[in-house]
């Protein structure tokens, strides 16, 4: 028998679902767990999300929602670490959360876990609390080896990734497509697979009018692009800076969002291509914004550049054309999904930067659009919506999880 209000643990051990967002690890997921979290509390379910502590500044235990907890937990020390060290602190995680859990007498239902580092906890939690485990990779290490972006993943990601893909209950995919490279890299039972979306907040994403976003941020009145995200090879920053340079009519400025204090590597080497192309007073580098600022950069520009190599989903595009304005895309991730081909943008097959240019150019030529239809065409995608598909997945593993394993 499954009780109406299901007990979840969410693990996001990596990274804060309230740090800020742009930096080198914190994107699509940290919003992806902050607004499901909160939702699912929304329904009357009662979430934890259990992140690693990173910030002396955090307290233990906040709420994101009513009936969303989001619990700090320690594990080495209380400070930003990078990725494969925090893998050597996951046995502190797990029993600290055993010692916070104990305290607060919280049991559960399940675990949703989210990446890989979490994967690794959850098996043990799970299997512990004889609960089935749920994981969501949002980025699949073997995929990502794949490109041959000159940047091999660590061998411990790509074992414990296999490892967490064939011993958890259920895994949820962003879209078909990261389904299917599941499936191709990890060989699970399909039936095992989910596919739930990404959502967005259109209360937040939302068209302001151009002139007064452009206005309040200072941005003059030429054509411009945006750009916005983690400042990540794997984002095709290079190739659309690249594309820039050859967009001779109409001259165009481009804006990139995204960066934190250890993004200045790749922030000197964007400079850098910039400045050899001869555009670096056409490029504009903006470092993280909040995300509550960030409709007014959308509503800002004419045309939003997704020149990634892969996403699993890529809710910047799903952001943007939720703020009325079109978006050029690779075909990576839900961009097929999200965006009307000539009515909210276009997709195109790569990155090389003469294609990307040919797609953008006609978007700033074209600078009148009815941002509120394009708006509107995204309005399937609002969290309740994602938290009632994530509900039946959860509903559907529970009724299938064996006796004695719950
Ligand atoms: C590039 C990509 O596929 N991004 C996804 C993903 O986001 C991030 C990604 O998983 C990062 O992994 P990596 O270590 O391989 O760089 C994580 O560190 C980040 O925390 C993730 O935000 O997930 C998003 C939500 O599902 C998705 O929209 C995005 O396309
Ligand atoms: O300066 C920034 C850069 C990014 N984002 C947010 O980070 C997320 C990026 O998600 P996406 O899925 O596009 O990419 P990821 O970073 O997960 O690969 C989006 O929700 C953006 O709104 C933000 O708030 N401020």
């Amino acid at each position: 028998m499954i009780a109406q209000q299901l007990r979840i643990a969410m693990l996001s051990v990596h990274s804060c679902p309230i740090g800020q967002l742009g930096g080198r690890d914190t994107g699509g997921m940290n919003v992806y767990i902050r607004e499901l979290a909160a939702a699912l509390g929304r329904r009357g379910h009662l979430v934890d999300v259990y992140t690693r502590a990173h910030d002396p500044r955090d307290a233990e235990l906040e709420y994101l929602a009513p009936g969303a907890r989001l619990i700090h937990i320690r594990a080495g020390a209380v400070e930003e670490m990078g990725k494969l060290t925090q893998y050597n602190h996951l046995r502190e995680f797990h029993d600290n959360l055993e010692k916070f859990r104990f305290g607060d007498g919280a049991s559960y239902d399940l675990v949703h876990s989210h990446y890989w580092l979490s994967g690794e906890v959850g098996l043990r939690l799970a299997q512990e609390w004889r609960v089935p485990q749920i994981f969501a990779f949002h980025t699949i290490g073997a995929a990502k080896d794949e490109l041959d972006l000159g940047e091999n993943e660590p061998a411990i990601r790509l074992i414990t990734e296999k490892e967490v893909a064939t011993g958890c209950q259920h895994i949820t995919a962003g879209t078909a497509a990261e389904k299917d490279a599941i499936l191709r890299h990890h060989g699970c039972d399909g039936a095992n697979i989910s596919v739930v979306p990404c959502g967005v907040n259109p209360a937040l994403f939302k068209p302001v009018d151009k002139r007064q976003a452009r206005t309040a941020l200072g941005f003059s009145d030429e054509p411009l692009v945006l750009f916005v995200g983690r400042l990540d090879k794997l984002k095709g920053i290079d190739r659309l800076i690249e594309a820039i340079s050859l967009i001779e009519a109409p001259a165009c400025r481009l804006a990139i969002i995204g960066g934190d204090e250890y993004s200045k590597p790749a922030l000197e080497r964007l400079k850098d291509l910039a400045a050899r192309l001869n555009i670096s007073g056409r490029v504009e580098f903006i470092r993280a914004v909040p995300q509550p600022k960030l409709p007014l950069y959308y509503s800002s520009a004419d045309v939003v550049a997704v020149p990634s190599y892969s996403e699993t989903f890529g809710m910047v595009a799903l952001e943007a054309v939720s703020c009325g304005t079109p978006v050029v895309s690779t075909d990576v991730g839900a961009a097929r999904i999200i965006i009307k081909e000539g009515l909210s943008g276009s997709v195109v097959p790569g990155n090389e930067p003469s294609v990307l240019a040919r797609a953008l150019a006609p978007w700033l030529e074209n600078r009148d659009m009815d941002r509120m239809k394009l708006h509107g065409s995204v309005a399937g995608f609002g969290w309740d919506a994602v938290a009632g598909r994530m509900e039946h997945v959860y509903r559907n593993v529970l009724s299938k999880t064996p006796v004695g394993v719950k």
